[in-house]
């Protein structure tokens, strides 16, 4: 078994549905679902827009850098106060890299000492394949920079079991969410049957991927496992375990948390007017619920 260690805004301001093409992912991919834009919204100096389809919402909003950890933490804390007082738990997913130090306010009042922290369940939507204590670990970030911070049940924490193969991690940890789906700790979507989080929190490298899902990369296509592995990661190190996209889109909210002027391309081809930028691993996150992009201005440069 994997290790247990161990909104929206008032109109203001209506922009044409051309202005994010690219949040249509190929028809091709099994977790395609068109998005509409139904409204995009601008307030004040930061950019602030939502598009809607019937049943789900995109927003993106553009922050000065030291504002996105202020908003993250906000909406962190919003979630998490609607599923443990809706059903008792809140199960959030992790990925590693700069997103950590973006939830650094939550260490910080009122949310430190407001939120039901011992109904916080833990997962990792990538991972790699390294020792927990590893300075790779995406576990070791979140631990030193959030969770051993905070009162989380230490079996509320579903590290992935270091000491197997990419492979059988994989396979470990999909094993670990089966059973926690049966206990009812993670919800099922009624939709897909995949486990729907209450909360999936994503960032994106400069290639455009989220979690270890890489552009070009067959993983991207994979549309029954829950949990897969790469072995030939272009960026290191290259052994991973990595949540799928059907999982990645049952979820009930996802946020993408994109910073910096390194990330403008790669924004500009899923949110913006480019040609060739859809098949981009970020413009296919389309959860059930709600996805909300938060970008500081660098990253929104190109838009
Ligand atoms: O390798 C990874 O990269 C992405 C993006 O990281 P960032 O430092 O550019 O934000 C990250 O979301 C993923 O979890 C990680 O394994």
């Amino acid at each position: 078994m994997a290790y247990a260690h161990s909104t929206l805004f008032s109109n203001t301001l209506r922009f044409p549905l051309a202005s994010f093409p690219n949040l249509h992912p190929p028809s091709a991919h099994p977790s395609f679902r068109p998005l509409t834009v139904k409204r995009l919204v601008s307030l004040h100096s930061p950019i602030k827009a939502s598009m809607a389809e019937t049943n789900k919402n995109v927003a993106v909003e553009v922050f000065e850098k030291p504002d996105v950890a202020v908003s993250l933490a906000k909406y962190v804390a919003d979630l998490s106060n609607k599923f443990t007082g809706e059903r008792g738990a809140f199960t959030v997913c992790l990925s590693g890299g700069s997103l950590i130090k973006y939830l650094g306010k939550l260490l910080e009042p009122p949310y430190v000492d407001s939120l039901e922290w011992s109904k916080w369940h833990v997962f990792w939507i990538d991972e790699r394949v390294v020792p927990k204590t590893h300075e790779d670990s995406n576990y070791k970030l979140a631990f030193d920079g959030l969770l051993s911070k905070v009162p989380i049940p230490p079996g509320n924490i579903y590290a992935i079991n270091d000491a197997l193969s990419a492979e059988g991690a994989a396979d470990d940890y999909e094993t670990c969410l089966r059973q926690l789906v049966k206990n009812n700790v993670i919800a099922s979507s009624p939709v897909s049957g995949f486990p729907k989080f209450d909360l999936m929190l994503l960032g994106m490298g400069p290639d455009g991927h989220v979690a270890s899902l890489f552009p070009g990369h067959p993983l991207v296509e994979e549309n029954n496992k829950w949990v897969t592995f790469i072995k030939d990661s272009p960026k290191p190190p290259p052994e991973r375990i990595t949540f799928t996209f059907p999982v990645i889109n049952a979820s009930a909210y996802a946020a993408l948390v994109v910073t910096g002027t390194g990330k403008a391309d790669a924004v500009h081809s899923v949110l913006g007017k480019s040609e060739n930028s859809a098949k981009l691993p970020a413009g296919l996150v389309a959860p059930e619920g709600e996805l909300k992009w938060f970008l500081d201005k660098g990253a929104a440069s190109k838009l």
